[in-house]
């Protein structure tokens, strides 16, 4: 049994009512399925003898153990002694977090219900290990219990460093908005236990959680660009600012400002095939990002470590020549960076003139971004996003897919001429996106409102054209400042 901070919370908790055989038979499926954590809550459920009571819960408790997943009594905590359980839970109207931990002792997980930050300090003040935060939609195992929003469910996780659960109506379908809110994982009744076949509910549930809740590991495969407004160091602000964690392999180190660049030196085969094993063999990525890669050779290393790999949610952005006009890929290594990095990606992210430069034909008009997209589509059987950021009115990009699928996706044009790094921003944004679970229309969807977000911002720095600000939304939260 164990209990880390941050270990993803597939939280199980027992429906009220109910047959002890039937109960007894679901928590072995909700377990098999993956429930990381487990509640035993026998609200509403009446015993005809405490021997009963005591002996259904040792046999749960058995479960639980044999699993190696934590066994949490709501509320009860004389039946928590009794059975020497992992764990108590305790709402708000309940034992208080601070007496509580002291029956139980330190070593025991002591869980607590908060509905405001007001509470979820008290409780973390108290003692409590984690919080159960909800009700976050409307749930029949708790009638009238009292709505949570979003927004107090995320000053809750920013203002507190204890793991969060969110709690309330939770099933497969509406989990994928609770996703960048800072929770540990959900906890669930109705959709693991009223399941059809809880097993494989708990399991496709597990599943989405994964993706949801714990952090990703996205890889940037990229050149470093000084100034910090594209390549690499863009990359990692933008995995920073979309909830995953950033890794990077450097293909090329950049003397680079708001003005142009003034040195590329690209690194040898070597440096960047050992960075790419380091960080394969340890953390495989959720999703890769490529950007800038000038070189033949380099290109060849990329490709044999994509397949070697099997890496996964290959994200292509095709940089040829920076926003300022320095170029970034010698003409060689453009064919080959096509042919053999492209058809194992999932998206390529040309612009304008790279889509001209891969479909050899000219853009004059969106009709014509669509057929250059369609073009490079076919040739290299990869989805194409063509962007629309060097056109003057707007900021429409369009996607085809190798099946032909064909999708704008509108873009309002931002008033600012700091667009240094707009490509990589986006295409990093893009992979964070595919890593937590969106699929290729909602990755790109997203990634482009992030994007806008960051040109509205009008950060100003350089005097050139400047980079966005990737950390608009963040903010640290310094307990000591209180
Ligand atoms: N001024 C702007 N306002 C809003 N979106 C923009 C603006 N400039 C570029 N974009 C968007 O930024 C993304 C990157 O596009 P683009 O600038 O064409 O790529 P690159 O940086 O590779 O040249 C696209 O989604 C594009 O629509
Ligand atoms: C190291 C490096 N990589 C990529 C770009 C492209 O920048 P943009 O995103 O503006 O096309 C750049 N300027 N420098
Ligand atoms: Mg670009």
């Amino acid at each position: 049994m164990t209990f880390n901070k941050n270990d993803l919370l597939v939280y199980a908790i027992t429906p009220d009512r109910f047959d002890h055989d039937e109960l007894i038979q679901q928590v072995k499926e909700v377990l098999a399925g993956g429930a990381t954590i487990l509640q035993l809550r026998l609200k509403d459920h009446p015993f005809k003898a405490q021997e009963e009571k005591l002996d259904l819960t040792k046999k749960i408790k058995a479960l639980c153990q044999e699993a190696g997943v934590p066994f949490i009594i709501d509320d009860d905590y004389e039946l928590a002694l009794a059975v020497d359980a992992d764990g108590l839970h305790v709402g708000e109207d309940d034992l208080p977090v601070d007496q509580a931990r002291q029956l139980l002792g330190p070593e025991k997980i002591i869980g607590a219900s908060a509905k405001s930050l007001d509470a979820a300090l008290k409780a973390q003040a108290a003692g409590a290990d984690y919080l159960g935060v909800g009700a976050l939609y409307p749930t029949q195992s708790k009638a009238n219990a009292q709505g949570t929003s979003l927004t107090t469910l995320r000053a809750i996780a920013q203002g507190v460093n204890i793991p969060i659960v969110g709690i309330g109506g939770i099933n497969l379908y509406n989990m994928a908005n609770l996703r960048d809110q800072g929770l540990a994982g959900v906890a669930l009744i109705s959709a693991l236990f009223k399941a059809e076949d809880p097993y494989q509910a708990t399991q496709e549930i597990r599943k989405a959680a994964e993706k949801l809740f714990k952090l990703q590991a996205v890889l940037t495969i990229a050149g470093s660009d000084s100034s910090g407004g594209a390549g690499i160091q863009a990359d990692l602000k933008t995995m920073q600012a979309n909830g995953v964690f950033g890794m990077s392999a450097i293909t090329s180190v950049t003397a680079q400002n708001t003005r142009g660049v003034t040195g590329v030196y690209d690194l040898s085969p070597e440096a960047l095939a050992s960075q790419l094993q380091a960080v394969f063999e340890d953390i495989p990525p959720a999703s890769v990002k490529i950007g800038m890669v000038s070189q033949v050779e380099l290109v060849e290393e990329i490709a044999e470590a994509l397949k070697t790999y099997q890496a996964k949610n290959v994200v292509v952005d095709p940089v040829m020549v920076a926003t300022s006009g320095s170029n970034l890929i010698q003409d060689q290594a453009v064919q080959v960076l096509a042919d053999q990095v492209f058809p194992l990606a999932c998206l390529i992210t040309p612009n304008i003139p790279e889509s001209q430069v891969l479909a050899g034909q000219d853009i004059h008009s969106a009709a014509d971004m669509e057929a250059a997209a369609k073009k490079i589509s076919q040739t290299y059987q990869v989805a194409v996003l063509c962007k629309g950021g060097h056109r003057v009115n707007d900021a429409n990009d369009v996607l085809v897919t190798p099946e032909g699928e064909v999708h704008w996706f509108k873009g309002e044009r931002v008033d600012n001429p700091n667009t240094h790094g707009t490509g990589c921003t986006l295409s990093s944004a893009i992979a964070s996106n595919l890593a937590k679970g969106d699929d290729l229309v909602t990755a790109i969807a997203r990634a482009k409102t992030y994007l806008s977000l960051a040109l509205k911002d009008q950060l100003n720095l350089g005097q050139g054209s400047g980079p966005l600000n990737h950390g608009f939304g963040l903010l640290t939260y310094y307990p000591s400042d209180d």
